[in-house]
Parts: C-alpha cells; structure tokens; sequence
C-alpha cells in the first residue's frame, strides 16, 4: 500500500522517546484531519453550510485528493531508476545514432498533471523526455514517466518542473545527455465581466517550456534539432507559445493583468481563509513562506470567491418576454456554446465548458439577447455544483421568462475526473433538462439537437 494509504506513524514523546509505532489510516493522519479543517472554513468563507448534503464529505475528499496530487514530495527518484537500468551493447561514451544503445530516445505524449503553485489548481502537462544512453546501458522507459511525475505531484511552476526532472534523470541515469519538453496548459481565469464580454472565451492558457543537460545543455546543439523532429512526428507544434525566459512571466492567470484574481484587492480577501489556505500548505509539506508561495493563499481564496453562495435571484431588470405560450408558428431557437465555469461541490475543482440552450419563438423574433442568457449561465455557474443541478437550474429559471419550452444541455470536463481519481485525460460529460414541449416531443428534441456544432468541449 502507498505511503498515503497506510499511515506508519511512530508516536514520540517530547524527548524524542519512540513509543513504538502505531498504525495510522490515511484519515486519521494529522495532516489528513487539519486539511480538513482548513476545506471547513474554507466552505464557511463561501457562504455554505458544510453539513449540507453533498458537502458532507467534501472536506476529507480534497484532502484526499490534495494529499495524492502531491504525493511527490515524498517519493525518491533513486527508488524508481534503481534496478531498471539494463546492460545494451551500443556506443559507449561518444554521441551519435549508430545502432546500438548509442541513440537518442524519446517517450513522448506522457500526459501529466501539476498543482500550479501561484493558485493551486491543477494545471496540465503533455510531457516529452529524450536521453542519449551511454555507459553501454538503457533505461526501462517507463521510469522516464515515472521520474516526471515525482515532480510534477508538487506545487510546481513549468520551468522548474522541466528543469527538475531533468537534473534528476541526468543524476539518476547519468546518460549523455537529458531533454525535457513541456506543453503546459493552465484553465483560464473568468470573471464575470471577461466572460460578458467575450463569450468564445480560450478555456486554456498555453506554455511551452524545456530543459536541456549533458549534449542539450546547449540548447543550439544539433541534436535538439533531431529531438524536435521525433516531436514533429506526432504533429507535436513545439513553436506554439514558446517561452525561454519564463522569469519574469508569469504564466498563471492568477497572477496576470487580466486574469479573475487580478480583479480582486489583496486586503479584501477573508484573512481567516488564507490562513486556512497556509495552513493547508503546510499539511501538504510545502512552505507556505518560500517566496513563490507567499501570495498564493489569497489568490486561491480569490478564486474560491467566485464561487459563493450567493442566493440572490438573477436581477433581470424587469426582464419579461413577449414569448407568449402557444406554440403556433413557432420554430426553435438554438443559442450554443455558452462558455461556463463552475466549481465541483465534491472536490472544490473546476468543471468547465459549454451551455447549449433551444427555446420556441416565432420566426425572425428573439425575446431574449444571448448576453442575458449569458448572464444566467454564469450566476448558476459561479457556484459550488454539480453538473445535473446546474443544467436543471438554467432550464427552471430560463423556461418562465420563454413561454415554459425549452431544452438545456450542458457539455463539461471535470479536472475531478481528468487530474486525479479516474485520471481520463479528455473524458467529458453532457446533460440534458428539458421542460413544455421539449420533454414531450422527441422530434423537437431531435431538432435542437442537430443544431448544435460537434466541437470539441475541452474549452481549448
Ligand atoms: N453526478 C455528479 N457527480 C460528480 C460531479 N462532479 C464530481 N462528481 C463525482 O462525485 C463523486 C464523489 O465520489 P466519492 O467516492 O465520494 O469521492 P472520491 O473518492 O473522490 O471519488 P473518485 O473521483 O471516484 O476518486 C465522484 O464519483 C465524482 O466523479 C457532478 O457534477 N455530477
Ligand atoms: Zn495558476
């Protein structure tokens, strides 16, 4: 069992007497028991009611998950290289591809995904290594994987995680030579006004960076060239948004001019939440003074914010529409691709993606601007949810302001589902309400449904 699944604690007394070791479930652990306080307050800071159902559990959920997406932090790279490191006959010290174990090697498309350490969301990494084996000996390729992930589940910045595994394979492997490519892509930052204004919103921040050691150090070298060609292969585009010097940008929204956070003051963040937020570093082995994560706990509580529970009714301005209820002459309405962004209730991680909605109204008459449904996908949005209340909510709020026929249906990826637990990378869910004649005429259904584009919902 892993170190998170079975806690072997020895008990010390004050002069460091060990008492012996007691076994400890991964719940009972302290750090387990104070992250779980800290999410408390943290669900208390956002309005919400932690005994709530749904939210019962959700503190020892984050935790868990938290405590797996940094499980780095406590493992060895010596541990995973030693032992699968094989004899091959090949070139011994000099570089080049004859035959042999003499060649350059690349595992590429290894996805992975890291905490952003600026605002501790997940971010995803497309991970490519390449080595150039000598000492007449090869390593098993999965370790090039494994040895990525120790630093990827660790509050990281993509410069410094490309660099890391890279130094540790170079120690590890003591090849000719390490490279390490990153496409890295962060889940853009909304605000309310940011996703008015611009409904085809990028769900994606995009960051290209790599690391070079032994024949890459100099990344001019010619076989970079080699290296980048095996990545061309696979269609990988290695000039996209590629960033050398990564000092001085920051790539996370968070810290971006135009990003959410950016929006919010730094003094009006709830200091009883960031110091849940510090604290909750800590638990996970991190120091919440180190000076990249100073500001991290108020720009994570600030992207919490977003998300309160704010019970007002949507304020339509006396919004009323002249929709009418008889279907006579009416044809369905389709606006599609809302973008939304919400908060898993079960994990506080984001879902995100698009909202379709279909209405009747007469011809060439459309009694609701897509700014004001906009509008309401967001407020259902901004929320801790779950995706089939969401949908629901959008179909009961919208259907009286359109007569009472209308189909909502809501395309999502869960980071819950995609950065831990099941892992499945690009998996998305849809949900369908529909409400009046929508949910008894299949053919209507049908209809709408043929109106919606077949893109992808990733938000990418
Ligand atoms: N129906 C529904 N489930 C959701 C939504 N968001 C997250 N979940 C699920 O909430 C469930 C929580 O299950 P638990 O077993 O309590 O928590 P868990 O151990 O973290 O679950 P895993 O994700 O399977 O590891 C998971 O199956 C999630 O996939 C949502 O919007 N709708
Ligand atoms: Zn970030």
């Amino acid at each position: 069992m892993g170190a998170l699944d079975e806690g072997h604690f020895c008990s010390e007394l004050e002069n460091g007497v060990k008492l012996g070791c007691i076994e400890l479930s991964f719940e009972e652990e302290p750090e387990t028991i104070a992250i779980e306080d800290a999410v408390k307050v943290l669900m208390q800071g956002l309005g919400e009611d932690v005994n709530r159902e749904g939210l019962k559990k959700t503190p020892f959920r984050v935790a868990k998950a938290l405590r797996e997406g940094t499980r780095g932090y406590r493992q060895k790279v010596k541990d995973i290289v030693q032992g699968a490191l094989f004899p091959e006959a090949g070139l011994d010290n000099a570089v080049g591809h004859a035959g042999g174990a003499g060649g350059l090697v690349v595992v590429r498309d290894l996805d992975l995904f890291s905490y952003c350490e600026s605002c501790m969301l997940p971010f995803q990494v497309k991970c490519h290594v390449g080595y150039v084996p000598s000492g007449q000996r090869v390593v098993g390729l999965s370790k090039l994987s494994r040895v990525a992930d120790v630093f990827a589940k660790r509050l990281q910045d993509p410069q410094r995680l490309a660099d890391e595994v890279c130094s540790a394979l170079q120690h590890g492997i003591k090849p000719a030579g390490v490279a390490v490519v990153l496409q890295c892509l962060h889940v853009h930052f909304p605000n309310l006004e940011s996703v008015f204004l611009d409904s085809n919103h990028q769900g994606w921040v995009e960051l290209l960076v790599s690391s070079g050691s032994g024949v890459f150090e100099n990344e001019n070298a010619n076989i970079w060239a080699d290296f980048w060609s095996l990545l061309r292969f696979r269609g990988i585009n290695v000039e996209k948004t590629r960033v050398t010097d990564t000092s001085d940008h920051h790539w996370c929204p968070s810290q971006s001019s135009v990003g959410a956070i950016a929006t919010f003051k730094v003094e009006s963040v709830n200091p009883g939440m960031v110091t849940a937020v510090a604290s909750i570093l800590r638990s996970l082995g991190e120091d919440p003074l180190r000076k990249e994560l100073v500001g991290t706990p108020a720009r994570f509580v600030q992207w919490l914010m977003n998300f309160q529970n704010s019970n007002f009714n949507m304020k339509l301005n006396g919004f009323v529409s002249d929709n009418g209820d008889s279907f006579k002459g009416k044809h369905i309405h389709s606006e599609l691709n809302l973008s939304f962004w919400s908060q898993c209730e079960h994990h506080l991680l984001p879902f995100y993606g698009v909202v379709h909605i279909g209405f009747m109204c007469t011809e060439g008459s459309n009694p609701i601007g897509k700014s004001l449904l906009q509008s309401i996908v967001c407020f259902y949005g901004f929320k801790l949810q779950v995706q089939e209340r969401l949908t629901r909510q959008i179909a009961e709020m919208i259907s009286p302001l359109l007569g009472g026929d209308v189909i909502v249906v809501v395309e999502a990826s869960h980071t819950c589902m995609i950065s831990r637990g099941i892992e499945k990378f690009g998996s998305s869910t849809a949900t369908i309400a529909v409400l009046g004649r929508f949910s008894t005429d299949p053919a209507a259904r049908a209809k709408f449904m043929q109106s919606i584009p077949n893109t992808s919902v990733s938000g990418r």
